[in-house]
This record gives structure tokens, C-alpha cells and sequence, in this order.
């Protein structure tokens, strides 16, 4: 494969790259550059965490070496959104469904590196270099870097502050080239961008992948059930909140159900080299068959295509591709009724 065909595998459906001219000199310099993408085990994993996976899938295509962190350390400070006694079973549950996510969106999971946190976080070098960012960055800096991860709160804990900066610091001690994460990170990274060429690393080179809007119109929420597809969520409620969904005739922007069909369905449907098919009945003009979203959403924007066919047709395809993972979480009970007690303990533990 040539340079630009890495660099066009690499980058496609993400929001932002920083910058293309840095990425394309890693490519000439480098024959496998490094990248990894941190998931802090807090809530629930849902749909929206599955667009990033066909993104790892397209990075081992790419030939890029890829790393996947556990960041069970940053789930506790993160205004200890993770107890700290749930840490492992957390971390242990979101590496299994990274796993079973990375298998349906058609790669290899072990072609990929998993590590925690705490396996290299609390190393002697590491601490060091994080007391001297401590020093030298300011409050205000760190909390305008964080401010859109780290939870906001009355009383905020020094663990939101140091957050950035460890964030920063597994860059290096990952030997990363690439930072991978959704949209929400670009405020932690431009600052490691800016201070971790003075604490003995490079500056990353980051992709940002684009952060879905939730199923209810406006951003997906954690605590809004409705807003998002849960993995575990059964082909009835997968068709149940998409017939829900916010999806007005002719409508792109906030539309969530559109959103999923791109970022997700598509890029799943074009690695098995398959078309998005709309059944209709022959009186309402028959199926409808898309090679391409573009050619979906401008059907839809001239409303041939309606958004109750849309929804149909995308509570479908959605189901069919969370269907191995739900039922790899339906076997092994004990992981999420580890890392989430309250819900899914029961009575008897
Ligand atoms: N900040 C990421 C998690 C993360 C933690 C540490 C990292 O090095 C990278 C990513 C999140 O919001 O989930």
C-alpha cells in the first residue's frame, strides 16, 4: 500500500486531523507509526463508542501499530465517576466489549495492544514528569484543557487537574505517535501538544473522530436512556428507540439516526462490500438500494426517502451488528454485573 493510501485509510471519517502535513511526514519517516486511543472505564459503553473501533480497524489496515489504554486511573479521578473499588471489574468489562466491538467491526482484536492505567502510570519516571508539569502548568490551563471531559462540579477535586496532564504524560510513555479520541479530547491534547516537548516527548500528531448526536435530538447523554443504543440492548428496543428518535423529514443537522447510519452502518456495510438496502413495499415504490451516505442523505434532504423506511431500514442493520456483542455480554453475566452492581448485581450478590 502507498503513502497515500495509508494516509486516506487513516484519516477518513474522522472531524479533524492535526495536522495533515504532520501525518503525512510520520508516514515518509516511518514504516509502522505508533497510535493509541484511551477509553476511561466509567458508564456503560453504548453505540457511540463503536464508531471509533472501525477507525482501529482501518488503522491495522493502514500497517499503524495500535494501542487501546484502559484508563482506569483517569475513570477515579474524573470526579471518581468509577468508584475506586469497581476499577478492575470496570476495566475488565470494557475490555472485553472493546474486544467483541473490534471482532464485529470486521479486524482482529489481538492485532491490538490492550494496557491499563495503572501498569505504567505509577511508574517512578512517570510520577516524576507529573510533578514537574504540576509545577510549571497553571489551574487554569489544566482546567480549560479538561473542561470538556472532566465532569463539572461544585467542589472540584485536584484529580480533575491532574488528569490532563496524565493524559499528556501516557502520550510519551506509550510511545504514541498518533493520539486517537473523539472531539471531546482536542482541548487535553492541544496542551500536550504544547507542554510535552519540554517533558522529554514529542508532540502528538491527533485524529479526532466526530462526537454523535444522541438519538433524542442535541448530544448523546449518558444518563438519557433514549438518547443512545446500548450495546446489550435487544433487537425490540434497538427498533423501539429508533422509532423514537428525533428524525424530521428532510432534515441533517442533530439527526441522530442519520448520524449512526454514517459513522457507523457505512463504514461496516463498505468493508463487507455491501449496499444499504430501504425495504419498501412495491406499492410505495419498492426497496431502495445506497452504495454511498451521500447518496442516502441527499434521498433523504429531497425526502424520496422517508424517515420512517430510514429508521426501519437503520434499527435493522444496527441490531444485526451489535447482535455478537450483546450476546458475548449475555454470556458472561458476571462482567457487567461486576462492573455495574447496583443494576445488574441483583438480589443474590
Ligand atoms: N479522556 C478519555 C480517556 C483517556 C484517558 C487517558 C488517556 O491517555 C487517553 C484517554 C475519556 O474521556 O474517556
Amino acid at each position: 500500500m502507498d503513502i497515500d493510501e495509508r494516509f486516506e485509510l487513516t484519516t477518513r471519517h474522522t472531524r479533524e486531523v492535526v495536522t495533515e502535513e504532520e501525518l503525512q511526514t510520520l508516514f515518509e519517516e516511518r514504516d509502522e507509526p505508533r497510535v493509541y486511543i484511551g477509553y476511561a472505564p466509567t458508564g456503560e459503553m453504548h453505540i457511540g463508542h463503536f464508531t471509533t473501533m472501525r477507525k482501529l480497524a482501518d488503522f491495522l489496515d493502514a500497517g499503524l501499530d495500535v494501542t487501546v489504554l484502559i484508563a482506569d486511573l483517569h475513570a477515579h479521578l474524573d470526579d471518581e465517576k468509577s468508584p475506586f473499588d469497581l476499577l478492575e471489574a470496570r476495566s475488565a468489562y470494557y475490555e472485553e466489549t472493546i474486544r467483541a466491538m473490534i471482532d464485529a467491526a470486521g479486524a482482529d482484536p489481538d492485532g491490538i495492544e490492550f494496557v491499563r492505567g495503572r501498569e505504567f502510570e505509577l511508574d517512578e519516571d512517570y510520577s516524576l514528569e507529573l510533578l514537574r508539569m504540576a509545577a510549571e502548568t497553571t489551574i487554569s490551563r489544566a482546567k480549560r484543557a479538561a473542561s470538556e471531559v472532566v465532569r463539572e462540579s461544585d467542589s472540584p477535586k485536584l484529580g480533575g487537574l491532574l488528569y490532563p496532564l496524565m493524559q499528556t504524560l501516557d502520550v510519551d510513555a506509550l510511545d504514541a505517535d498518533i493520539a486517537y479520541g473523539g472531539v471531546d479530547q482536542r482541548g487535553i491534547y492541544m496542551l500536550s501538544r504544547e507542554i510535552l516537548p519540554d517533558h522529554g516527548g514529542d508532540a502528538p500528531i491527533c485524529l479526532f473522530a466526530p462526537l454523535l448526536s444522541g438519538l433524542s435530538g442535541g448530544k448523546m447523554s449518558a444518563s438519557d436512556e433514549s438518547s443512545k443504543v446500548n450495546l446489550n440492548d435487544s433487537p425490540e428496543a434497538v427498533s423501539e428507540k429508533l422509532h423514537d428518535a428525533y428524525c424530521p423529514m428532510g432534515e441533517v443537522e442533530d439527526n441522530g439516526v442519520l448520524e449512526y447510519v454514517r459513522y457507523l452502518v457505512f463504514p461496516i456495510l463498505d468493508q463487507r462490500e455491501e449496499s444499504f438496502v430501504v425495504e419498501r413495499p412495491e406499492k410505495y415504490g419498492g426497496d431502495l438500494v445506497y452504495e454511498s451516505y451521500e447518496e442516502l442523505e441527499a434521498d433523504f434532504v429531497e425526502e424520496e426517502l422517508h424517515p420512517q423506511d430510514l429508521k426501519n431500514a437503520a434499527g435493522e442493520y444496527i441490531s444485526e451488528i451489535i447482535d455478537p456483542i450483546r450476546t458475548r455480554l449475555d454470556d458472561q453475566p458476571e462482567l457487567l454485573a461486576g462492573a455495574y452492581p447496583e443494576k445488574y448485581g441483583g438480589g443474590a450478590n
